[in-house]
This record gives structure tokens, sequence and C-alpha cells, in this order.
């Protein structure tokens, strides 16, 4: 058995997303073969590859099947997150900046945005929250930091914010700027200087995913956003009620202008069904059923799972922990699913925009 012999029957594993094989893709490093046990490396394009065990799969048994039967083999799955923001003078070290948006208010997008955050994290990405909602800044709260506010260093004799960081996650929010009551009297202008303040005079470090809670509708800061950082692309949140599907198209229409021009990640589809405690295989469609999927498929962008109306998620907000910090319970696995769907999705796009 040899380095080649390892090496070409790797070459027939395709990655099921990208369309090519993992040789080629350069996803195979640090082979190591002693006598019949091989060990090697494959560099994931996010640590929240849903494909992982299948590409695990696939490589042993074509090792098996080219190679030689008794092979023992050990792979080491690691990611580097791929990125089409290298050498940009904004955030260079942040990977993929996500918005999160939705068209109605009190859909649950910052509910949504917390959990994805900790659902990436828990996989091994390093993520950032900018809480932009000027209307309502709900992360303090959510990752129970209301009374924490950002650090100052100097850099370069320049004064940069430091942020804020709970349970592995840096965040900023509008909200540790202004008491919480005085939050709405912030005006357009002020809140976009706020936001151009977090993206270019702020030491975020190395990011993987930055999600950036928006404020729902469509506002100036929408524009400052995609008009300061080129953003990867956007999520909309929306739950299957007529009136909020109504204004979730809105929203998407408006990422999809011609000058603003951000690619729609997915849809995810919040308060989906009510599902109670005591009963959870009961599922009350209270909101009408499936609309956050076809929304999506009628607009063709991914549609990246949905998320129930439950107590817990509620309460697990307002306590500040949020719920997939939890992490057998059902809805963890709801939100874990919906952020590797997201993460899937991202490295597609990474890697067709890379093509071109
Ligand atoms: N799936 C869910 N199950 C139960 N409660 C939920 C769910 N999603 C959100 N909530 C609750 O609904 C309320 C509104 O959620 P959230 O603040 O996340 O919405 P939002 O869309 O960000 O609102 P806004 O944009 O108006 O600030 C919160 O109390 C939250 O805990």
């Amino acid at each position: 058995m040899t380095k080649e012999d390892i090496l070409k029957a790797l070459a027939t594993v395709e990655e099921p997303d990208l369309k090519k094989d993992l040789v080629s893709l350069n996803m195979v490093q640090n082979i190591g073969i002693q006598g019949k046990v091989v060990r090697f490396t494959i560099v994931l394009t996010t640590p929240a590859c849903p494909l992982k065990e299948l590409i695990r799969h696939n490589c042993e048994k074509a090792i098996h099947k080219l190679v030689d039967a008794e092979a023992q083999v050990f792979i080491d799955m690691t990611a580097s997150v791929t990125t089409l923001r290298d050498s940009t003078p904004l955030l260079p070290k942040v990977r993929n900046i996500v918005a999160i948006a939705s068209g109605k208010g009190g859909v649950g997008k910052s509910t949504v945005t917390a959990n994805l955050a900790m659902s990436l994290a828990n996989t091994g990405a390093k993520v950032g929250i900018i809480d932009a909602d000027i209307f309502g800044p709900s992360m303090p709260t959510m990752f129970n930091c209301e009374s924490a506010r950002p650090g100052l260093i100097n850099q370069n004799g320049k004064q940069l914010l430091l942020p804020v960081e709970q349970y592995g996650i840096k965040i900023l929010s509008i909200g540790f700027l202004a008491p919480p009551d005085d939050a709405v009297v912030w005006r357009g202008p002020m809140a976009s200087s706020a936001l151009r303040q977090f993206i270019s005079d702020t030491d975020w470090g190395e990011l993987d995913y930055m999600l950036i809670d928006l404020p729902p509708g469509t506002s100036d800061i929408h524009l400052t956003l995609v008009q300061t950082v080129p953003v990867t692309g956007a999520v909309i949140v929306t739950t299957p009620q007529k009136v909020a599907l109504a204004d979730a198209q809105k929203g998407l229409a408006m990422f999809r202008q011609k000058q603003i021009n951000v690619p729609i990640l997915g849809v995810v589809e919040n308060m989906a069904y009510f599902t109670p405690a005591e009963l959870p295989e009961n599922k009350y469609y209270i909101f009408g059923k499936d609309g956050g999927k076809i929304l999506a498929n009628r607009n063709q962008v991914p549609f990246l799972g949905e998320i129930p109306l439950v107590q817990s998620i509620r309460e697990s907000g307002d306590k500040g922990k949020p719920i997939v910090t939890q992490q057998d319970n059902p809805v963890a696995i709801a939100f874990q699913e919906v952020a590797e769907k997201l993460a899937q999705n991202i490295a597609i796009r990474n890697a067709q925009v890379a093509l071109v």
C-alpha cells in the first residue's frame, strides 16, 4: 500500500455537493501508512458539514475496494471554512458574513440568529454576531450579557472595539451602546454609524461566520450594511402565516434588487407548528402549513428547515441561554440541521463563485 495507491482510490470519491473528487479539491492531506494501517486527514469546507459521515464512509469503501480489503483506515475530519472575502480591507479575517432578515417583526429572527450561531459554534466554527436590530436589540438578553460593555484596544494608534464574548460567541449589539428603553429612539443615521463602527472599527479576530441580526422589514440599515461590507448572503426567517410570508417576499425581493444584489442563502420557517412538551408527537399547524417551503420554492432558493413553536424556546431566550445549549433537546437538533444546511449552502456558493 503506497501513498499513490491511496490518492488514486480517493480520487474516485466525490464531494457530493461540489461534484468534484476529494483529491482535485485538495481535501486529502497528511497521508501516513504503516503496514495495513492508513491514516489521513480530510479537510472539509465547513465543520458543520452534514455529509461528513457519508464522505468518511465513501473513503473507507474506496480504499477497501481499490487498494486493500483488509486496510485499517483512520480518517481525521477537520475543516477550513471557505471564503470569497480574501484580501478585502474590511474584516479581512471574517470568512463569511450572513445577514439574517425577516419581513415582519416578531417572527423569531433574533431567536434563529442566536441558535444558529450557537449551533455553528458547537461544530467547532468561530462565530460572531452583530445585533443591528435598532427597534429591539435582543442579543444582550438572549445571551445573558445585558450589563456587559464592549472593550476598547489601541491598535496602531487607532481605537478599536472589542466584542463581548459569551458562550464562545463574539457579540456586538446596538443594545450595549444605549439602555434598552432608549434604543427605540435611535434614528437611522445614528444606527447606521454605529453599525459602520461595528464593522470597520472593531477587532473581531478570525471568524468563520459572522451573523448579522437585521431590523425587520427594509430600512437604511439594510442599505448601510450592503454598501459597507460585501455580505456573503442573506437568510430570510418567516412564519408560515400569510401576512408574514407576504412581508418575507418583500424582504427577499429587496436583497435581489440590482443596487443591493445579495444572494439568498435560504429560508427558515420558524413557528412552523406548535408542539406541546407533554405530547411531542402532536403537531398543530396554527399559522398554516409549509408557507416557508412554498416561499423558498417559488423564489428558487434553498429551504433550510423548520423550527417548531415550543414554549422552551421562548423560555430559554428570556433566560439568556439559547435552547441549543440543551444538547439532546429535539429543538436543538432542528436548529443544528438548519445550521448545517446553511453552512453547506455557503460552501456550495463559495465553490461555485470561485469557479467562475
Ligand atoms: N420557535 C419558537 N417557539 C417559541 N417561541 C419563539 C419561537 N421563536 C421565537 N419565539 C419567541 O417569540 C418572540 C419574538 O422572537 P424574536 O425576538 O426572536 O423575533 P424577531 O423576529 O427577532 O423580532 P423583532 O425583529 O421584532 O425584534 C420572543 O419572545 C421569542 O422567545
